[in-house]
């Protein structure tokens, strides 16, 4: 029986374009001046240790760590510290309504009759648990962050690491047989499934031949009650 989801975003809750085209824009032309006004204040001074430590570059200044920013987010490169960045940049972008987190409209009524089912939900994301809770709590259907019991962040491993799945079972406190696994990327619901964990794939648009995952294009067609542990 499923007793917790865990859910992706990107890709998966919510549009990759508005990651792509409005999230990751916002944050990459407000990046260096953020970074260079706020280097001795925290969080920033910390992030930026992380990064240091990261990269291993202990004398790093803040111009090279900028650089290194930069590539990051050319390659979207999963960087712990980037993510935390981002996260506090866009907090301005959700805050004065210049964009909403997106959701596809799908996903709110399955949250909520899951929720009612019993079931817990739960989200992980590449972007940080404080970014998801933005989007979550600004997003097209209002603040939906009531129906989410815990967040998960690369704080418990990448998305690709089967560790990370196991991590996260240990934290909700339940076998990972008991939870269901949502994304559209094979490479995660196959670390999940290493893991143990009950997988379904989102294509949101082209299908996936790669991938030997349970496969849906929406929400409503996820059944959890049907799914045997
Ligand atoms: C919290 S929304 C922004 C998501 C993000 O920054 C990202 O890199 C997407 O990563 P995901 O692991 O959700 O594919
Ligand atoms: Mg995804």
């Amino acid at each position: 029986m499923i007793r917790a989801i865990v859910t992706d975003i990107e890709g998966t809750t919510s549009d990759i374009r508005f990651v792509h085209n409005v999230l990751f824009p916002y944050a990459r032309e407000r990046l260096a001046g953020f970074v260079t006004a706020e280097q001795y204040k925290e969080p920033v001074s910390t992030i930026l240790n992380n990064l240091r430590e990261e990269v291993a570059q202990p004398e790093a200044t803040a111009a090279e760590l900028i650089e290194v920013l930069f590539a990051f987010m050319d390659e979207d490169r999963k960087s712990t510290a980037l993510k935390a960045l981002q996260g506090i940049i866009w907090r301005d972008g959700y805050v004065n309504g210049d964009f909403k987190g997106h959701l596809y409209p799908d996903v709110l009524p399955a949250l909520e009759k899951w929720k009612a089912q019993g079931i817990d939900l739960y989200v992980y994301s590449s972007g940080s648990v404080a970014a998801q809770k933005l989007l979550f709590g600004y997003s097209d259907e209002g603040d939906i962050t009531h129906l989410f019991s815990g967040y998960f962040d690369t704080l418990v491993g990448a998305k690709r690491d089967v560790q990370s799945y196991r991590n996260i079972a240990t934290q909700i406190g339940l076998p990972p047989a008991s939870i269901l696994f949502l994304s559209d990327i094979y490479q995660e619901l196959d670390a999940a499934e290493a893991a143990g964990f009950r997988t379904t794939q989102l294509i949101r648009g082209d299908d996936d031949a790669a991938s030997h995952h349970h496969q849906v294009n929406s929400f409503s067609n996820i059944k959890p009650e049907q799914i045997p542990s």
